[in-house]
């Protein structure tokens, strides 16, 4: 993750420089630059959010330091909640409180219903086939409502059960190993390679780790992430000077032959096993090949529109609950005070005799705050990012059709005006909610970890049983020794996301042996 974002700053280094120079050969129009442009397209004077001053050329990129989530909410203390920022050619507005927040994900929710393209989608083989990024319509509604009553619907994450508890009992066993060796262990990868497998099984019952795919979905995240960079350069970011784009369309390339493989087996098994389907678990790519092979379905599937649902909730959903489980463990070892609460809840509601269950976690109200205290201080996904479709009002300003929009998910749960000591891991803060009191509904904008609204995280649910059984048992199993000493490390990385600066080395000491 370190070397992944440091090479990150690298990179934007080098386009700013590149930016400099090529400035000197090339007049990009006003508009290319990310100018604003001070009329409506009614043709009256709009009044525009506010901006920090700019430079020529690279606009606000000399603001951005290393963790640029919280630069963004040190920028939005002088600014304002709404603010609007250039970094070279590319112009975004930033969101950093609940307010504005809710009037983007209630008040305008259809029109913000949308999200900004990325130079990478110019190399990716699945253009046109994107969930994630697809314009609200038809293809999106179709996806959205297969991904909420089948896909990734509560019924079908409770047919995958034994999934989640065998890849948990399989990382409970290389820990004990670990253990009775004395050796540490890096959790972060451990981690990782946990929400990888159960999200491929759950998929297309396959693991990451036969398959390779965990590798070439990391590549493709880095590369991504690189091209994405390159958008600072505007026009130029199209001419591909590093090569990423090239590498990222071999990246997709690999992963496209893997997981047509996947499908051919899929489509013989059912072939073999046409009329005899009883009591068959189907796992996500035999209810979208069924879709795709009826041919009454609403929205036409191609081959293309599967495999991309596949590479891109792995993009979505696998380093997301990976990052919430790291950052989980660290903050518990770092707070002795918590794991004793927490372990002496598993203990008194599961016993010591048998492993936790995810049917054990509506009872674990304490492990449920901790997990939305972990999912409030350190969101896996730092920024929502959103695009308005017309011209609107937001916060009093006029916001212009088109217009990029980083809702800092970030900033705005760690708000001092809506949150009492908003830097501080408090998990009790969250017990009234989930006891039924006062606490955070699902109308409150400054608690959004999963987004909000129709375009609002679809894989929450699966998410958070992976979290909250993965944190039980290894608390219910083990005592934590953080390699450095008593405390982790919990610098945050550099770039777009935050994870855990370096990868979480510990040493699990067993406590109790229930594989
Ligand atoms: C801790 C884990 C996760 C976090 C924090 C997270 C967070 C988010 C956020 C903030 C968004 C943007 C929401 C918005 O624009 O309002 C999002 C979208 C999305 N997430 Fe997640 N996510 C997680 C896990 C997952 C998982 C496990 C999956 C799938 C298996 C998934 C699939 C998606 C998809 C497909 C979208 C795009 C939805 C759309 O555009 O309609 N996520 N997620």
């Amino acid at each position: 993750m370190a070397a992944f974002t440091d090479s990150i700053s690298l990179y934007s280094m080098c386009c700013l420089l590149l930016l400099f120079i090529c400035t000197t050969l090339f007049t990009f129009t006003a508009k290319s630059l990310g100018f604003s442009i001070p009329f409506t397209n009614s043709g009256s004077k709009i009044r525009a959010p506010p901006s920090p001053p700019a430079l020529p050329i690279i606009g606000h990129l000399h603001l951005l330091g290393s963790v640029i989530p919280k630069c963004f909410q040190n920028l939005a203390r002088l600014h304002g909640p709404l603010m609007q920022l250039r970094l070279g050619a590319s112009t975004s507005l930033i969101v950093s409180n609940a307010q504005v927040a809710k009037e983007i994900y209630k008040t305008h929710d259809l029109n913000f219903c949308y999200r900004p393209q990325f130079g990478s989608s110019d190399y990716y083989q699945y253009k046109g086939s994107h969930f994630i990024t697809a314009p609200y319509g038809p293809f999106w509604r179709f996806m959205k409502k297969l991904c909420v009553t089948q896909l990734l619907s509560p019924s079908q994450i409770g047919r995958f059960t034994h999934i989640r508890q065998q890849e948990i009992k399989s990382l409970l066993g290389s820990l004990l190993l670990c253990s009775s060796e004395g050796r540490s262990c890096d959790l972060s990868f451990k981690l990782t390679a946990l929400t990888n497998n159960i999200l491929c099984r759950m998929a297309m019952s396959t693991t990451c780790d036969d398959e390779e795919i965990h590798g070439l979905v990391r590549e493709f995240l880095e590369l991504g992430a690189k091209l994405s960079m390159g958008e600072v350069l505007g026009p130029l970011g199209k001419l591909d000077l590093f090569g990423y784009g090239k590498k990222l369309a071999k990246t997709v390339g690999k992963f496209d032959r893997i997981v047509e493989t996947i499908m051919k087996e899929h489509e013989e098994k059912h072939d073999h096993m046409k009329g005899s389907e009883g009591g068959e678990r189907k796992d996500m790519m035999d209810i979208l090949l069924e879709v795709y092979r009826d041919p009454n379905a609403e929205v036409k599937l191609k081959r293309n529109d599967v495999k991309a649902f596949f590479l891109e909730i792995l993009l979505a959903g696998t380093d997301t609950s990976s990052v919430a489980l790291q950052w989980a463990i660290a903050e518990i070892i770092n707070h002795p005070e918590v794991l004793k609460k927490l372990r002496a809840e598993i203990d008194s509601i599961v016993g010591t005799s048998r492993l936790v269950t995810e049917s054990d976690v509506p009872d674990l109200m304490y492990l449920q705050a901790v997990v939305k205290e972990v999912l409030r201080l350190h969101p896996p996904a730092p920024f929502a990012l959103r695009q308005s479709a017309q011209d609107c009002n937001v916060n009093g300003y006029d916001v212009k059709g088109e217009s990029r929009t980083l809702l800092n998910v970030y900033a705005i749960m760690r708000d001092p005006q809506a949150w009492v000591n908003p830097e501080e891991f408090i998990p009790e803060r969250f017990l009234d909610e989930i006891n039924g009191g006062n606490g955070i509904g699902s109308q409150d904008f400054r608690y959004i970890p999963f987004g909000s609204g129709r375009r609002g995280c679809p894989g929450a649910s699966l998410a958070l049983s992976v979290i909250h059984i993965t944190i039980a048992a290894l608390i219910q199993c083990f005592d934590w020794k953080s390699k450095n000493g008593d405390k982790v490390d919990v610098e945050e990385g550099s770039g777009f996301s935050v994870g855990l600066a370096k990868p979480l080395v510990c040493y699990p000491m067993t406590r109790l042996n229930l594989v």
